[in-house]
């Protein structure tokens, strides 16, 4: 019989340039480990400082290439930046100019890679201009439902780079949100294809030593997580009704709360800043809280973690069914709103934190009542022949269109 990765998509060759932020680069690995699976060709464009934690999530499978590319020089923009996690809002826009000044380099890739397809990001407007002579399949923006419909609702870059496209590629499905995707198919006027919502698969490395030590003191099930993604961060206020709350609670509790990426000031002083007095010492022995990256998928995967207190990133959303986490929702900005009504409204598999309706604070006991209840509904989703099924149906997809 033949193999499901030879007979669904050998010919295909596609090319991944994401945004260079890991809330965006992070769906199209998954994106790209799933293709090589069935077949497909990938190469991944991105700045050279991002190639190392990409490579350590993308598969080993020789269908892929990561291709570094240049970051021109814009004036402001320190040398040597390329990715989101290490720059101010500021900066971030001035990568955004860098980006645009790629063109060039971009147009002689794509005549020495000869892609069928490319899958852009939202912030690549200039693309189908230099793509549309080279490559009969120029983009899909590579986007959840939810960013689509906010840069829809919101962006004019995303409207200018939207009306060159063909299609429309979503990390979504219609078990998830069916008659969403329809409507945003009328609305845009494009054909929508589907990838289904990516399920990673769980990391190779092994949990740091210091969190596998302080995680297996407590019972199965009984740590809550706490972390707001790649580029989410709290404001002090709510940072001080988060964890009042995550220590109302009575629970054990990792928190990791990020500051703003400004170039200045420690952010565990700004931590100390930001905490209600006494809290670091009544907590001692039952919470952790870090600055800075943690090995997110690893600690979820944990016996002893039960609960998932989040953003409503989509990926870190998916993370949390993987691993069978109760999710408790506190969305901060733009899809993750959306993505919060999602799962907390139609998927029934998780809880959004109460908040005032005038300007959308929570406190303290929001936070820990959202912690007490429970969701479910979300295994449809986990299996893996759906998985595969989703994958499959996508590649029979490109492969009708291209050929
Ligand atoms: C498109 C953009 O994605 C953003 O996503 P963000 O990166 O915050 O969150 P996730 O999608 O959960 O992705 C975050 C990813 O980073 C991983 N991770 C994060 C922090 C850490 O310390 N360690 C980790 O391993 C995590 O495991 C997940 O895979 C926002 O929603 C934004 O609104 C949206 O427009």
């Amino acid at each position: 019989m033949e193999s499901q990765e030879g007979s669904s998509g050998s010919q295909l060759h596609v090319v991944m340039f994401p945004w260079l932020a890991f809330g965006h680069i992070t769906p199209f690995v998954q994106l790209s480990n799933k293709l090589a699976s069935h077949g497909v060709q990938i190469s991944f464009l991105s700045a050279p400082v991002n190639i190392q934690r990409i490579s350590s999530s993308l598969s080993s499978s020789p269908l892929i290439k990561i291709i570094p590319v240049h970051i021109p020089a814009v004036d402001g923009l320190p040398p040597g930046l390329g990715c989101t996690a290490d720059m101010s809002p500021a900066l971030a826009d001035l990568l955004k100019v860098a980006l645009d000044k790629m063109q060039p380099q971009i147009e002689s890739l794509l005549i020495d890679l000869e892609p069928h397809i490319v899958f852009i990001d939202f912030v690549q407007h200039w693309f189908p201009s230099i793509a549309s002579p080279l490559i009969r399949y120029q983009n899909f923006p590579f986007r959840s439902l939810r960013s689509c419909l906010r840069s829809l609702l919101l962006t004019n870059v995303s409207k200018q780079c939207e009306n060159c496209l063909t299609l429309l590629l979503l990390k979504s499905c219609d078990e998830m949100e069916g008659p969403y995707l329809d409507y945003i198919s009328k609305i845009y006027g494009k054909p929508v294809l589907l990838t289904g919502p990516l399920v990673p698969e769980p990391p190779i490395d092994k949990l740091e030593e210091k969190w596998e030590k302080w995680l297996q003191k407590f019972p199965a099930k009984s740590v809550v997580f706490c972390s707001f993604g790649s580029e989410t961060f709290l404001q002090d206020e709510q940072i001080k009704e988060l964890v009042l709350g995550l220590e109302q609670t009575g629970l054990p509790f990792i928190a990791v709360l990020n500051f703003v990426p400004d170039g200045g000031g420690d952010s565990n002083v700004k931590l100390k800043i930001a905490f209600p007095i006494g809290f670091a010492e009544r907590v001692q022995d039952r919470g952790m809280v870090h600055t800075g990256w943690v090995q997110q998928q690893l600690i979820l995967a944990h016996d002893s973690v039960g609960c998932y207190v989040c953003h409503a990133g989509l990926s870190s959303v998916i993370e949390a069914f993987m691993n069978d986490c109760q999710l408790v929702l506190l969305p901060q900005r733009g899809d993750q709103f959306l993505n919060s009504k999602l799962v907390s409204g139609d998927l029934e598999a998780g809880v959004q934190v109460t908040r005032d309706d005038e300007h959308g604070h929570f406190n303290e006991e929001d936070l820990c009542t959202s912690l007490l209840i429970m969701g479910n509904g979300k295994d449809f989703l986990l299996k893996k022949y759906i998985q595969d099924s989703f994958i499959t149906n996508f590649v029979a997809e490109m492969k009708r269109i291209v050929n």
